[in-house]
């Protein structure tokens, strides 16, 4: 089960989180957010963490020369586009990328992922009208898709408290959390980011554990 900290906002809690077993972080580059991070405290993060961690580019709907601009001068090994970008827009820039979908009621997300052949993963967030990320909210996780092909990493109000279950239900490659393991908005707290870390991999070994024993392996 891989794991993705997104809004780290400090070199303290983006070494926190990798010691703690983060497979990837996020830094959100969309000046609204409170997680929002400068291109100078981006690499300065970038600088001081391990470089096996997948160091990822958070965007919304952003003008194209703006995440050129910020590939300069920070090594981003992943981009996320969370607003409304299309597939040709996300693949200008010739990087990995994975495209963040919305789950409102009314989207299939089999379709919706379609129309991103070359998206590495596509992750799934809540839907909340007018907020493009990081609302805290969950899904019904039945409605993740199962059995494709597609690197699924599920996203939206989960927490140490609540991401086994949600893991059981969805199935996902991996999971992605920013307000489940704050301190306060833009801060991690230490003991949620290493419980979330944890239960999300205890959970999927049990999982593994148990489809075994159900197929007598
Ligand atoms: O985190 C933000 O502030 C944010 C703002 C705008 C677009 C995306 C944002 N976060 C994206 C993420 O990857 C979050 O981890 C994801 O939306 C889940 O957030 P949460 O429900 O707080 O775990």
């Amino acid at each position: 089960m891989r794991v993705k900290i997104c809004g780290i906002t400090s070199v303290e809690d983006a070494r926190l989180a990798v010691d703690a077993g983060a497979d990837a972080l996020g830094l959100v580059f969309y000046p609204p957010s409170p997680r929002h991070v400068t291109v100078e405290l981006a690499t300065e993060i970038a600088s001081a963490v391990s470089p096996f961690a997948v160091l990822t580019g958070l965007f919304v709907n952003a003008h194209p020369q703006e995440v050129e601009d910020i590939l300069k001068l920070v090594p981003l090994n992943l981009l996320q586009f969370h607003g409304d970008e299309n597939a040709p827009y996300c693949r200008q820039f010739h990087r990995p990328y994975m495209k963040a979908l919305r789950m409102k009621p009314d989207l299939d997300p089999v379709e919706a992922m379609a129309a991103y052949p070359d998206a590495r993963g596509v992750l799934l967030d809540a839907y909340r009208k007018g907020v493009p990320g990081g609302t805290g909210d969950t899904f019904d996780w039945q409605r993740v898709p199962q059995g494709g092909d597609r690197h699924i990493i599920l996203a939206g109000g989960l927490n140490p408290e609540n991401v086994a279950e949600a893991i059981a239900a969805a199935h996902p490659h991996g999971v992605d959390v920013s307000g489940g393991v704050e301190a306060a908005p833009g801060r991690k707290d230490p003991q949620k980011v290493r419980a979330f870390i944890d239960a999300a991999r205890s959970a999927a070994t049990s999982g593994a554990r148990s489809n075994a024993l159900t197929q007598g392996v």
